[in-house]
């Protein structure tokens, strides 16, 4: 190795890292510096040394490259939330651009990407409805709000972050406040005490509205009068509710809240449709570009009034309601339940009578009703969370055949993953384009066209079956038929009815996914690895392993 910790070194960033790294190089030697962009000259202390490659702190530009800027936040660098707000914004979206074409080419094995140009911000700061500060204690005891610093649980208390509302700031100052006066103590994640965890504020860009909840370790709120009065008169003020949390986890939320004062929820509008969100629910957090985002994957979704559409992983009903508006019938999935009510009451709100919600796992919930049901659909559209649709799903959107696939995701990496299965299967992608939801930030939203692959056209052949000259004998084409036939795809439904037929138990799609994976077999997702699990999963039992490897054995898998 050609260098070691502490060794300083100046060197030309010459790349960015998915992460928003600058990537230069010592004397051949790679090294990934935060805070740089390409072009820097950079002093840059080597803080860890592996053999082929290292980290560095920055620790003095020599000089800057055309495309930095000056951060508009004064904590940018030390807090974890913005890697790129030192990047030109011109720069920062072709940034993106190039992940998500990267993405595609590089996981999703497709060679020409149908890129559309990028949707920037033409304001790309305070562009948030929604803000989380985590509360703790300063060195001398005091409570302070702010933002983790970079990849650490440490606290920089700042109270107007350049991203969010600029009320945020009265709000927590009147949270203080009213911790301080009733001697309310911060939660300490060391030890497990204290009340105030997190503060969560919603706003409505439309509207104006505001809306709080507190996150506390512990079953009730004390002092509930005097917190109301600190808020209570801010301008917009809707509501304050909290949510009980008590488990020593990184989740922040508790499972449910509960009301102070005021409203449950707020209202905003995208477009002409009104939404009602309350604090549990997924809402884009971005609503200038969210419109601009629902407009291409309406655009993508080419209704013209008949179609049938499911929107798989739907939240409050955002897209599905916007979608409603040109299409015969909508279905919207969802896990959460307190989102279907909102995303039902928003139907309701806006007099729409063609979308329907079912609460439940998407890929538990749409395959079923295809089983019992056959329901049926001709465009679909996902927008899963980062870790991307689970096989199980993406096989029964294929089985349903829809003539168009709408892909809106915010993990391009997960995204090229199930397009590359959803492509293996019949689907071609039509088009593809970024929105950027998260200026400043490395996160990108984009939204894929698939449509499903018909034949280019087709020829008259005209064949005399039989026997003699010129004839084609017709026992000879059951044989070629027969060498011809695909060989059945072997679907996670097969194997679990195998089971239950021969072994008579149930097994889960996980468990037989962790079979699979533990066999080296080609996996392309990961259904083991949910961000949100509450619980570890459970693993299969020897019975269910040797049942799984069985059925596997029996298709022919192994
Ligand atoms: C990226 S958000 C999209 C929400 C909505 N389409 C929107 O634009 O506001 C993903 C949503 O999927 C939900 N979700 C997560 N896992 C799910 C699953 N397995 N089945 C159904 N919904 C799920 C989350 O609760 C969240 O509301």
């Amino acid at each position: 190795m050609k260098f070691q910790k502490n060794d300083v070194v100046i060197i030309r960033i010459e790349d960015m890292s998915q992460t928003g790294e600058g990537i230069g190089k010592a004397d051949g030697y790679t090294l990934f510096v935060k805070d740089t962009v390409i072009g820097d000259l950079a002093e840059v202390k080597i803080v860890k040394a592996k053999k082929n490659y290292g980290f560095g702190r920055l620790m003095r530009i020599v000089e800057p490259s055309g495309k930095r800027v000056v951060p508009v936040c004064p904590i940018a660098r030390q807090c974890g939330g913005c890697q790129l707000q030192m990047l030109d914004y011109g720069e920062q979206l072709r940034f993106k651009e190039d992940k998500v074409r990267n993405d595609l080419m590089r996981i999703g094995g497709f060679e020409d990407v149908p890129m559309e140009p990028i949707i920037g911000m033409e304001q790309p700061f305070r562009y948030r409805n929604k803000a989380q500060f985590p509360v703790g204690c300063d060195r001398e005891g005091k409570a302070v709000a702010g933002f983790y610093a970079g990849r650490t649980h440490t606290i920089i208390p700042c109270r107007d972050c350049v991203l969010g509302a600029e009320a945020n700031g009265e709000i927590l100052s009147g949270i203080l406040g009213w911790m301080e006066e009733n001697h309310i103590p911060a939660y300490d994640e060391m030890s497990g005490e204290g009340l105030v965890r997190h503060v969560l504020i919603r706003y409505g860009f439309t509207t104006g509205e505001f809306m709080v909840c507190l996150v506390i370790n512990g079953a009730g709120l004390p002092a509930k009068k005097a917190l109301i009065d600190k808020l209570c008169g801010i301008e917009g003020m809707r509501g304050i509710t909290f949510s009980s949390n008590t488990r020593r986890t990184n989740v922040i939320m508790g499972d449910k809240d509960q009301k102070v004062w005021g409203d449950g929820y707020i209202t905003d509008h995208i477009g002409k449709v009104k939404y009602q969100i309350s604090p549990l629910s997924f809402y884009q957090v971005n609503p200038v570009q969210t419109k601009k985002l629902y407009e291409t994957a309406l655009e993508y979704a080419g209704l013209t009034g008949e179609e049938t559409v499911w929107d798989l992983y739907c939240g409050i009903g955002t897209i599905s309601l916007f979608l409603a508006q040109r299409a015969k019938q909508v279905y919207g999935v969802e896990i959460v339940p307190q989102a279907v009510e909102d995303a039902r009451r928003n139907a309701e709100l806006n007099g729409i009578e063609n979308a329907e919600f079912y609460v439940g796992k998407a890929e538990e919930i749409l395959p079923e009703l295809y089983e019992k049901e056959k329901v049926r659909a001709d465009v679909i559209v996902v927008d899963p969370p980062r870790k991307g649709c689970e096989e199980s799903l993406l096989e029964t959107m294929v089985q349903m055949k829809p003539e168009r696939i709408v892909y809106v995701s915010c993990d391009p990496a997960t995204l090229a993953r199930d397009l590359k299965y959803l492509c293996g299967e019949g689907y071609e992608m039509v088009r593809v384009r970024g929105v950027d939801q998260f200026p400043m930030t490395v996160h990108v939203e984009t939204v894929v066209l698939l449509s499903h692959k018909k034949p280019d056209g087709h020829i008259n052949v005209k064949v005399e079956f039989g026997e003699g000259e010129g004839k084609v004998p017709l026992d000879n084409i059951a044989k070629r038929a027969e060498e011809y036939k695909p060989k059945e795809r072997v679907t996670y439904k097969m194997i679990k009815e195998y089971i239950e037929a021969k072994y008579g138990f149930k097994v889960h799609t996980a468990y037989i996914a962790e079979v699979k994976r533990d066999l080296g077999l080609p996996m392309y997702d990961a259904p083991n690895a949910v961000e949100e699990l509450k619980q570890p999963r459970k693993h299969p039992t020897a019975e269910k392993v040797e049942a799984i490897k069985d059925a596997l054995k029996h298709f022919e898998v192994i």
